[in-house]
């Protein structure tokens, strides 16, 4: 079932929901090593066209390694890359149609900005006038008119990225790669960047392949992101999904912030589920199924947000023994150990037994709270059937 989409809605946008699309940019078990080391294993990937797609992942990961392969800078070891379904083996970087805008921008210091947008038209022997013409239209496109003569050094940061971008845009590729394009950026000017970047992406409806290990910025951007993990792709999702459905623990964790809690299978079908708590004394009831067997140990996993935190003490344990039709919530009772106030939402750890923290999320949505939840507080957390996942792996 489609859930709440976190991103900018363009839902109606999924061409790798339909059988019959054909993708843009194709990657067939594809395996680069470098000596015996190898960056990215046997790795298959779709990305379709006016795609706003993310690769996500740790350092390390093999993210740069593919785009370098995708733009030509390497040659996969094995495997094929598609484009618009061309077989891209010897073709060499200049004659494919996709630009790379690299991290450090590479911008040229001596030369003004519309020279550095020029740059690459005049060495395509592209005529004067049409050259000019492209030049105002990028100037437009990045909001740089009025910085036109200016060179490189005389910018921020900001403005620099986007005589960046302007540049890899202006021979009209029909893939932009964008390696970490945003990173030398303060988080404000990241986020605005961010929404100008996908301005651009709509307004052009040129496929956009981004490099990011920055997981908001993924979920802010791409219309689907694929999440990795050393040279291999866990997760290909739109961010919604990523976030609402992880196929995994790895993916659970590296997107947001999530609670995992060892459960054994109590029972399960088709109406969902019922875990034990492993060393706890609650129960878990879900409307997930698992394919795991009874008595099989898996993860629940379940966002911060999704879990309600009241004074008091938890009634959910005992109810809980009446089974899985019984209930409505979930729940147990905690003491709050620590408190993270950042200012739109606050955090509670609360302790339910041991060692152990649930993490809950509050939004702060007054600004004075009769009696605030506070530290050492005996506390009741509760939460829907609907509010975690189980995971397997
Ligand atoms: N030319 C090379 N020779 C040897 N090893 C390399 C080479 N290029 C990359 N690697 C290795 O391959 C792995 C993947 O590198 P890659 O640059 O693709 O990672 P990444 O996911 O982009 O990481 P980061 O976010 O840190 O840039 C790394 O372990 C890296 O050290």
């Amino acid at each position: 079932m489609a859930k709440k989409p976190i991103g900018p809605v363009r839902r109606a946008f999924a061409p790798w929901d339909d059988p019959a699309a054909k993708p843009f940019i194709e990657f067939q078990n594809v395996t680069k090593r470098f000596g015996d080391f190898t960056a990215v294993d046997n790795l298959s990937l779709k990305i379709y066209e006016r795609e706003f797609f993310a690769l996500l992942g740790g350092s390390g990961c093999g993210k740069t390694t593919m785009m370098r392969m995708l733009a030509g800078f390497e040659t996969p070891t094995e495997g094929r890359i598609l484009l618009d379904g061309q077989d891209m083996a010897g073709v060499p970087p200049y004659r494919r149609p996709a630009n790379m805008m690299f991290q450090s921008y590479a911008l040229f210091p001596h030369m003004s900005v519309e020279a550095n947008i020029a740059f690459g038209l005049k060495q395509d022997k592209m005529s004067k006038s049409a050259i000019a013409e492209r030049v105002v239209e990028m100037l437009q496109l990045t909001k740089l008119e009025q910085f036109a003569k200016r060179k490189p050094h005389q910018l921020s940061g900001g403005q620099r990225q986007r005589v960046a971008l302007a540049r890899a845009l202006a021979k009209k590729p029909k893939v932009l790669l964008l390696d970490e394009p945003l990173g030398a950026l303060d988080r404000k000017l990241r986020e605005e960047t961010q929404f100008e970047l996908m301005a651009i992406q709509e307004d052009l409806k040129t496929t956009f392949l981004i490099v990011t290990h920055d997981q908001e910025e993924a979920m802010t951007v791409a219309d689907r992101i694929a999440v990795m993990d050393v040279g291999k792709i866990v997760q290909v999702a739109s961010p919604s999904e990523i976030y609402e459905t992880p196929s995994s623990k790895f993916v659970a964790d590296f997107i947001g912030d999530v609670n995992l809690i060892e459960a054994k299978v109590l029972e399960t079908s088709e109406g969902g589920s019922l875990l034990q708590a492993v060393g706890y004394d609650f129960k878990i009831d879900t409307v997930e199924q698992t394919d795991a067997a009874k008595g099989d140990i898996v993860w629940y996993a379940i966002r911060p947000e999704k879990i309600r935190i009241a004074h008091g003490e938890s009634s959910k344990s005992e109810a809980s023994e009446g089974g899985a039709s019984a209930i409505g919530t979930n729940g147990t009772s905690g003491e709050v150990w620590d408190i993270a106030y950042l200012g739109d939402v606050s955090i509670f750890h609360s302790r339910i037994g041991g060692e152990t923290t649930l993490r809950s999320t509050v939004a702060n949505v007054t600004r004075l709270v009769e009696r605030p939840i506070t530290w050492e507080d005996q506390v009741a957390l509760s939460w829907d059937r609907d509010a975690g996942v189980i995971l397997t792996a």
